[in-house]
């Protein structure tokens, strides 16, 4: 697992446009490397704004949206098209403006699906092992670029501290009784996170200052889950001064203006 470099920009708008900058080159590179990517979204304040900065940005054009797979690393288990939803944040800020192809955009499934929270779980499971490749080495693929928001008790994806999720070896699960609503919810686990070439932790605003701080640390990720959130090859923590402003002086980190 890779080491966490942190990025500090102005402020949580600056910072959605920084990433989608990053978003952006990210793909390109990883399509001309190899012709394909794959980018796992996050719903929250700022997954959500870095999508909708995507969509405004002129160099959008520049990603090959066809040959782009998009998956997520949570979603609240609510019927399509209920705006409480990730993916419904996801088709309106970005999804609804790309010509991406309807077959590579893997949704978890809802309610209205007519399956229970543990069976879409499992469907997701199934989706994510059908698309890994023998070079990936585990059930799901080694995606390109992981996004993950972070509440500011620290958890990422729906892994909320102390929950029955944190210690699961399956690759989704089914989360019950999440402290944030909606209480069911579904969740890549840690294992196929961190098996994600890069994962991106993205937070904005003071409150989740002390959840950044411990991220950082050598916190445990069951007490801690953003500290579990490490990709394979690059792991970056993309801040706001608000929300690193009680990182170690020792942590090396570049400022924007
Ligand atoms: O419920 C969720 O919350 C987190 C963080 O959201 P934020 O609004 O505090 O940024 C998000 O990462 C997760 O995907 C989502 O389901």
């Amino acid at each position: 697992m890779s080491v966490p470099n942190v990025v500090v920009h102005r402020d949580a708008d600056m910072l959605a446009r920084a990433v989608a900058a990053r978003v952006i080159t990210r793909l390109v590179d990883a399509q001309s490397a190899k012709g394909s990517a794959s980018l796992v979204l996050t719903g929250g304040s700022v997954g959500i704004a870095t999508l909708a900065e995507i969509a405004a940005s002129p160099a959008r054009d520049a990603v090959d949206w066809r040959n782009l797979d998009i998956w997520w690393g949570d979603e609240r288990f609510l019927p399509s098209g209920d705006a409480e939803r990730n993916e419904t944040g996801a088709r309106k800020a970005l999804l609804d403006h790309v010509d991406l192809d309807p077959d590579r955009v893997h949704v978890m499934r809802g309610p209205d699906s007519g399956m229970t929270a543990e069976e879409s779980a499992d469907a997701y499971a199934e989706e994510l092992r059908r698309a890994a490749r023998p070079e990936d080495h585990g059930p799901a693929p080694s995606f390109d670029v992981l996004l993950l928001g972070m509440g500011p008790d620290a958890h990422v994806a729906s892994l909320f501290p102390e929950m029955p999720a944190l210690h699961d070896t399956r690759p989704v699960v089914a989360v019950h009784g999440s402290p944030k609503p909606p209480p069911t919810r579904i969740s890549l686990t840690l294992p196929v996170i961190q098996g994600a070439r890069e994962v991106w932790v993205v937070a904005a605003g003071s409150d989740k200052a002390g959840a950044v701080r411990l991220a950082l640390s050598e916190s445990g990720p069951v007490q801690v889950p953003a500290a579990g959130a490490r990709g394979r090859q690059r792991t970056l923590f993309l801040l706001d001064r608000a929300s690193a402003s009680k990182i170690p002086a020792s942590l090396g980190r570049i400022s924007s203006p």
